[in-house]
């Protein structure tokens, strides 16, 4: 990707001059030469470093950096003043600029200052990637075979720019996929957007998504940019999109295909580069078929997919990702004994991961100093009705019914110990995952 500079400046001479010389080293420039010109072009894109002139024919280039570091914007700014200008260029800098040149401009001073402010806001925004990253919760794949393929396919996803869809049931964790895919890529220091297309409806969503221009409906007072620009060079996250209603659909569709779009009420085409995940835990292939999804969407954003088993389809994984949510939560002293295990064994746990990280943390609030988990876990899952072990009910059943029964219940009895189930069963460790296996594609377990 080029590097996008803009250059603020009223000098003709002086913009065309710089174009000249920083273009053919690879520098994409966009030129302003009044501080209106330049609020225009930043409202519809992201420059990696601004060079401005102080005095300009609408106003103090120092009232733009001022704006630009009191919205936190970490962009490197070189501030270019006449020579008699000292006192405003130290003015600059006091205000966030990071560098001043004074003119005429000597161009290969210029170039130097220009590649290091460059490597200034890489590092600055790195820095902030990183801040921003500590914050967040670390990611569980878990040792089980479709978790692992879970895992394989997302490294893939990593290190390519094509489009990711994450399905699963509600709590498997497609939103902390969908960051982590961001956050291990080279779009990390870049803005990770995320829109929940269910909550919003037709022109609402499309305005979110695509920006709108100044008077483009009744309360649009100034332009508006579009989360997919924010989302320039960075990835876009959009949830549920299942639930993207039939116009946005088509309007995004062609985003997609032209790698153009316009903002509501304008009709300039704009551009954005970003890495689209989408998640959904609705069923795709039955919308598409049913007509509720476009078909063509479809095939564009499943280039890669990624399925998040629920937790009940992966019940060997519970200790583990028990004990890792238990560390997160601070609580690195609590043993998980054969009961608590059989406890979190026995739950079908519907809110999936989610659902159990909202019960152990009830469950410590109400864990005396000292105490171990126990009792509280008793009455945190279910609503506080104990789950019921696995039983074999009065009516009639399959074979395959009870056999799984019988296996979720040996292995509920040994707190998910594929081990010791594999032992009081009888089978070796390997049949045991292999019936595991058969069972859940048979839909049984
Ligand atoms: N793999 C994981 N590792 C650690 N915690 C997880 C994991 N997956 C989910 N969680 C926990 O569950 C919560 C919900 O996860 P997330 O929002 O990503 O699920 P989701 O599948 O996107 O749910 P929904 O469909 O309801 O939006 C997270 O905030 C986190 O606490």
């Amino acid at each position: 990707m080029k590097p996008q500079i803009l250059l603020i400046e009223d000098c003709a001479v002086t913009r065309f001059g710089v174009v000249r010389y920083f273009s053919k080293d690879g520098y994409q420039i966009s030129e302003a030469g009044s501080l209106a010109e330049a609020t225009r072009l930043m409202a519809e894109r992201r420059f990696d470093l601004i060079i401005i002139d102080v005095n300009l024919p609408d106003g103090n280039g120092l009232d733009l950096i001022r704006a630009e570091r009191e919205a936190q914007n970490l962009v490197p700014i070189i501030v270019v003043t006449g020579a008699g200008d000292i006192p405003l260029a130290v003015e600059a800098m006091q205000c966030g600029a990071d560098n001043f040149l004074t003119k005429p401009l000597d161009m290969p001073a210029l170039s130097i200052s220009l590649a290091k402010s460059l490597e200034l806001g890489t590092l600055k925004r790195q820095s902030m990637a990183r801040k921003r990253m500590e914050k967040q919760l670390g990611i569980f794949f878990g040792a089980t075979p479709a978790m692992q393929e879970v895992q394989q396919v997302a490294r893939m996803a990593v290190d390519n720019a094509h489009p990711v869809l994450i399905t699963g049931e509600t709590g498997t964790g497609k939103g902390m996929l969908a960051k982590w895919i961001h956050q291990q890529g080279c779009r990390a220091q870049y803005e990770f957007v995320e829109l929940n297309c269910s909550s919003l409806r037709g022109e609402m969503l499309s305005r979110e998504l695509f920006g709108a221009q100044r008077g483009a409906y009744t309360s649009a007072d100034q332009d508006r940019r579009g989360l997919v620009d924010v989302a320039d060079r960075g990835s876009l996250f959009l949830d549920e999109i299942g639930d993207m209603s039939s116009e946005v659909q088509a309007q995004f569709l062609k985003l997609l295909e032209d790698k153009t779009y316009r903002r509501l009420g304008d009709v300039k085409l704009l551009k954005s580069d970003f890495r689209l995940i989408c998640a959904t835990h609705r069923d795709l292939h039955a919308f598409c078929a049913d007509g509720q999804f476009r078909q063509d969407l479809f095939y564009r954003i499943n280039l890669i997919h990624i399925h998040l088993p629920p937790l009940r389809e992966r019940r060997e994984d519970l200790p583990a990702i028990t004990s890792y949510l238990l560390n997160l939560l601070g609580a690195t002293d609590q043993v998980l004994t054969d009961e608590v295990r059989g406890l979190l064994f026995s739950y079908d746990w519907p809110g999936n991961i989610r659902e159990m990280r909202n019960v152990l943390e009830r469950a410590l609030l109400l864990t005396p100093p000292g105490g171990t988990l126990r009792h509280s876990l008793f009455s945190c899952i279910n609503g506080g009705q104990r789950p019921c072990p696995i039983h074999l009910s009065a009516e009639p059943q399959t074979v395959q019914q009870v056999e799984t029964a019988h296996i979720q219940a040996v292995l509920a009895q040994h707190g998910g110990n594929v081990d010791k189930a594999a032992k009081a069963l009888n089978l070796s460790r390997a049949t045991l995952y292999r019936r595991l296996k058969q069972l859940r594609d048979e839909g049984g377990c």
